[in-house]
């Protein structure tokens, strides 16, 4: 289940004659989880992961010792236990002499599915319809009943990514972020200048993982994408 780089067009790197590099911001989803495994809305739920899931984590540290990229000063996620214990694994075996700094914070939480958390995603698709159901999970605009839309998650997610992430890529650290589905679509949105449509488009599986090389002016010169057949991550 090794996830092996796609090529992705080249993004024309800044004026190199300005001596700084670009710092590393590496995003991974969590592995696969208990409800994850069980098509249920999670949301802000909390399930430990999967043994798929641990095995998904674990095989992440190893691909990012594979990479050529600086050690990571700094890692974060959130409070649910499935992208904690996945940055653990992750941290396992990645195996870094010096371990990276820790912040957990809420501001990396799954998007709120509101009275959605913890039903079944078939049934909900049953109930309200295929088309809404979709708009609910991959739609920017579409609130789920008394949750978060896309947009409110991108709001609170870019703030903390403004706040707490960019100064020290500007700063040239190399950054590990190890949250969920939903709030690295946002994240992703933003870095990659995606329209509501492209956005739309987007779904990272469980275990994607993309690294961009960002520089002083917090302008992406280099994105990396990488997929475990064909898909970025292993599973919804
Ligand atoms: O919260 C969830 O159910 C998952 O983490 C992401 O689900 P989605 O693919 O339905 O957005």
């Amino acid at each position: 289940m090794a996830a092996r780089e796609v090529a992705t067009p080249v993004i024309t790197p800044s004026d190199t004659s300005q001596a700084s590099k670009p710092g590393t911001l590496v995003l991974v989803r969590h592995g696969q989880s208990e409800t994850n495994a069980a098509n249920i809305f999670t949301g802000l739920l909390d399930p430990p992961l999967t043994s798929r899931g641990v095995e998904e984590s674990t095989q992440l540290g190893s691909t990012l010792r594979s990479l050529d990229i600086p050690p990571f000063s700094h890692a974060y996620t959130s409070p649910l236990q499935r992208a904690s214990s996945s940055l653990s694994h992750i941290l396992s075996s990645l195996a870094q002499d010096s371990p990276p700094a820790v912040t957990v914070s809420p501001a990396l939480n799954e998007r709120d599915y509101g009275r959605l958390n913890g039903r079944d995603k078939a049934e909900v698709a049953r109930e309200f319809g295929k088309e809404q159901v979709n708009q609910w999970r991959r739609g920017y605009r579409a609130v789920p009943p008394g949750g978060e839309s896309l947009e409110m998650t991108v709001e609170r997610v870019w703030a903390y990514y403004e706040e707490e992430i960019l100064p020290r890529l500007q700063r040239e650290e190399s950054v590990l972020v190890v949250s969920h589905g939903n709030t690295l679509r946002g994240l992703c949105m933003k870095l990659d200048g995606l329209n509501e449509d492209e956005v739309l488009k987007l779904t990272l599986g469980t275990g994607a993982l993309r690294i961009y090389r960002v520089d002083a002016e917090g302008k992406v010169v280099e994105r990396r994408l990488f997929a475990v057949d064909g898909l970025e991550g292993g599973a919804q």
